[in-house]
């Protein structure tokens, strides 16, 4: 029997434990405020903006979006991001992927301030993951693990393939599996036999930006399978990387795209704020 996540009410669910928590900040005093940084007008950052502002909006967090242009120079970026980490009232800050070819993602992500990074992508928060100590995580793997915890998916000693090295999800995703004593696979562009790879695995997880990519062929029976693809057809449509209707029928667990791990990246970026917003409340200085 395969059991398709229900992303959307995962990420309610989860949502469900945040009021008290900002309402309990605001009797301090304190709203807090995630800013988000566009650059440039990509129609898909648009829309999981604006998916991100209306969430934070309806919690009561206080959420902006500071729009640049596409031409915006590198030093001006840096000057903004300085901005953002100096001001007192924001507590959350997150530069939207990706950034326009002239600019240097890694020097842009680690100009943020690592107790505002909402996104976790800071080396000195990416080392953190990497050691097990605690810190703001990438909000798409910490949506994934949700899911697998709550699909009760054992992890101990489990064998994972994780198809794809991005910063944003498949390296904190390994960190993250490797911490839940799961035997951790990371595959990517350049791996040889990628089938034989991914058919070991009791968990795949995969995220490599291409249409229906995963095939039948490369998943084991009873695997569990989770797809972080959000791919856009000729048509308009959006579907993910795994070939889902011949690729489900094998899986224990398997996400659909749209609504499995999409609506969880946007729920963990609202917890991550208000844990940022509770941390920076708590080291202020009395
Ligand atoms: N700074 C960041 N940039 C990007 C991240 C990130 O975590 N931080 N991740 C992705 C995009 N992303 C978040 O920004 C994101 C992706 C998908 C969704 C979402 O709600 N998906 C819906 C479908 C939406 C659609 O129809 O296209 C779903 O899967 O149901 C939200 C956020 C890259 N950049």
């Amino acid at each position: 029997m395969t059991t398709v996540v229900d992303g959307r009410a995962l990420a309610n669910d989860l949502l469900n434990a945040l009021p008290p928590r900002i309402q309990s900040l605001q009797a301090q005093g304190v709203v807090p405020a995630l800013r988000i940084i566009q650059v440039g007008d990509d129609p898909a950052s648009t829309l999981y903006i604006r998916n991100k502002e209306r969430r934070a909006a309806k919690l009561g967090i206080d959420v902006a979006v500071i729009q640049l242009p596409a031409t915006v120079s590198q030093a001006e970026l840096l000057a903004k991001i300085a901005a953002l980490n100096a001001d007192p009232a924001v507590h959350a800050i997150l530069v939207q992927m990706p950034l326009p070819g002239h600019l240097d993602d890694a020097a842009v992500v680690a100009a943020i301030d690592p107790a505002k990074d909402a996104d976790g992508f800071t080396p000195t928060n990416a080392g953190r993951l990497w050691s097990g100590d605690p810190g703001p995580v990438p909000a798409t793997p910490a949506g994934i693990m949700a899911i697998l915890q709550r699909y009760k998916v054992p992890l101990r000693g489990a064998r994972a393939v994780m198809v794809g090295r991005s910063r944003i999800v498949g390296r904190p995703m390994a960190a993250m599996l490797l911490n839940a004593d799961a035997t951790v696979t990371v595959a990517h562009s350049q791996t040889k036999d990628l089938a034989s790879v991914t058919r070991t695995a009791d968990i795949v997880i995969i995220a490599v930006g291409i249409p229906h990519f995963l095939t039948a062929a490369m998943v084991k029976p009873g695997a569990v399978v989770i797809d972080v693809g959000i791919d856009r057809l000729a048509d308009g449509k959006v579907t993910g990387d795994v070939d889902f209707a011949a690729v489900a029928p094998l899986t224990s667990v398997i996400t659909p795209v749209p609504r499995g791990v999409g609506p969880l990246t946007v729920a963990e970026l609202m917890i991550q704020t208000v844990a940022l917003t509770e941390s920076q409340v708590r080291h202020e200085p009395s």
